[in-house]
């Protein structure tokens, strides 16, 4: 038996934040903001997760006006929706990442990212792909006001 699913998320640039993407503190002039450590990456992964068991969203199991996931380690987040994801018996087949960051230039951190991904989902590194692109300055990535992430999962359960 398999489940898609799929992840987005952006989260807007602010001044004296730190940046984590995927886990992973990124040195940088500014971090993102949010209610959480605003981790863009892990929200998607999570998002995709939920996604595919028919779960809804990050918000509706962590609401971003419920002061217990103030500052939350997005992490933290995403091993307890990979415990839902077990308790419905299921494992991952594959996940693909994008990151839609004009700057900082994720290629150097992209192998800690995937790491630490996999080491979230349970999983080997060769089920993991993260990849970084550009909007080639267009838009909200391209202007850097923000970074967005997304995600594609397979599931897979034995049955
Ligand atoms: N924040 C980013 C964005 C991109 N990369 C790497 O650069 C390659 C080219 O990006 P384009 O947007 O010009 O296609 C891309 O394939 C990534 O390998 C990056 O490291 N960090
Ligand atoms: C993670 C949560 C909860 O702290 O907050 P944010 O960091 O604002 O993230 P978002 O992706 O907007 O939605 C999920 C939230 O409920």
């Amino acid at each position: 038996m398999f489940r898609i699913g799929q992840g987005f998320d952006v989260h807007a640039f602010a001044e004296d934040r730190p940046l984590i993407i995927g886990g992973i503190t990124i040195p940088h002039t500014k971090g993102l903001i949010g209610h959480s450590d605003a981790d863009v990456l892990l929200h998607t992964v999570t998002d995709a997760a939920l996604g595919a068991i028919g779960k809804v969203d990050i918000g509706t199991h962590f609401p971003d006006t419920d002061e217990a996931f103030k500052d939350a380690d997005s992490a933290v987040l995403l091993e307890k929706v990979w415990g839902m994801v077990k308790e419905e018996g299921y494992r991952l087949g594959n996940i693909d990442c994008t990151i839609i960051a004009q700057r900082p230039k994720m290629a150097p951190h992209i192998g800690d990212i995937r790491q630490r991904v996999a080491e979230l989902l349970e999983a080997d590194l060769s089920q993991v792909n993260v990849k970084a692109t550009t909007t080639e300055r267009l838009g909200f990535p391209g202007r850097e006001e923000g970074i967005a992430a997304m995600a594609t999962i397979l599931l897979m359960k034995n049955e």
